[in-house]
């Protein structure tokens, strides 16, 4: 299987604090995996770093075969436009735009010519048809986030990378984003990279990675939602795993 994000012995430190200590992981292309892990215990500095967002201390991180650490600024700036997909807990969504242009606008700051047949078939999947010319304030919270999902996309990237997507909406909303995500990795292929502390979200992914400290302490393949409680309310004393999963 290939690998679309590797992480080799990756540390990211803010001082004393190694938010992320010597991670090895590799994500296999056409997964969705979750991250999920206490407060505090490194979730999104490990998709910053495995997004190129933000520059580890130590370690190597490759895309698509590309080792960013020799990249210059602009050069990872370029490989993020085109290869890698942003959604956020907030949408992001500039609210002075249509959905149609907020939608193209990565693609145009990229110089990328937009790919008419897959954004009508990405805006078809996400039930936003009758969207298009509407300002993302018209919309309601899920109809936001399907059109940041269809941004995401819209280069075809590698990796899309997700914090939290579905931390500000209701159930229903959340069920829909959830299953659109888990039908875009299986039908078309992408691979998706999902922070929650949502047991039911993570449990909608292939496999959910569990991190405390810094570290990845646990690998679960497609558990339940409440495996997934039940394992998070047990970390406390659990014996900590090094990043290649052997218990320290
Ligand atoms: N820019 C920063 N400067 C200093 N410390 C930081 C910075 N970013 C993160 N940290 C620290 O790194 C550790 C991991 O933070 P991170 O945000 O990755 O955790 P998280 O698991 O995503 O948390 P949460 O679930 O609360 O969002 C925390 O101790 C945090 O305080």
């Amino acid at each position: 299987m290939s690998h679309v994000v590797t992480l080799d012995r990756v540390t990211k430190a803010y001082g004393e604090v190694r938010a992320l200590d010597e991670v090895t992981l590799a994500f296999p292309r056409g997964r969705f995996v979750a991250v999920m892990g206490p407060s505090g215990s490194g979730k999104t500095t490990l998709l910053n770093c495995a997004a190129g967002l933000d520059p580890p201390t130590s370690g190597s991180v490759v895309i698509g075969g590309v080792d960013l650490a020799r990249l210059s600024e602009t050069k990872r700036t370029e490989l993020r436009r085109r290869h890698v997909g942003f959604v956020f807990q907030s949408y992001n969504l500039l609210p002075a735009l249509s959905v149609q242009d907020n939608i193209t606008l990565p693609l145009r700051l990229a110089g990328l010519r937009p790919d008419r047949s897959w954004l009508r078939e990405l805006v078809a999947r996400v039930g936003l048809g009758d969207r298009l010319r509407h300002r993302p304030p018209e919309l309601s919270g899920g109809q936001e986030q399907r059109a940041a999902i269809v941004r995401a996309l819209a280069a075809r990237p590698d990796v899309v990378f997700a914090d939290e997507p579905t931390g500000a909406l209701d159930r229903g909303s959340a069920t829909q984003v959830l299953d659109l995500l888990r039908e875009l990795v299986d039908e078309l292929g992408q691979t998706v990279i999902m922070v929650t502390h949502d047991p039911v979200a993570a449990a909608r992914a292939h496999q959910t990675l569990i991190m405390v400290d810094g570290k990845v302490v646990g690998l679960l393949h497609a558990p339940s939602a409440d495996d997934l409680a039940a394992r998070l309310a047990r970390l406390d004393g659990e014996p900590r795993m090094t990043s290649k999963g052997v218990p320290q």
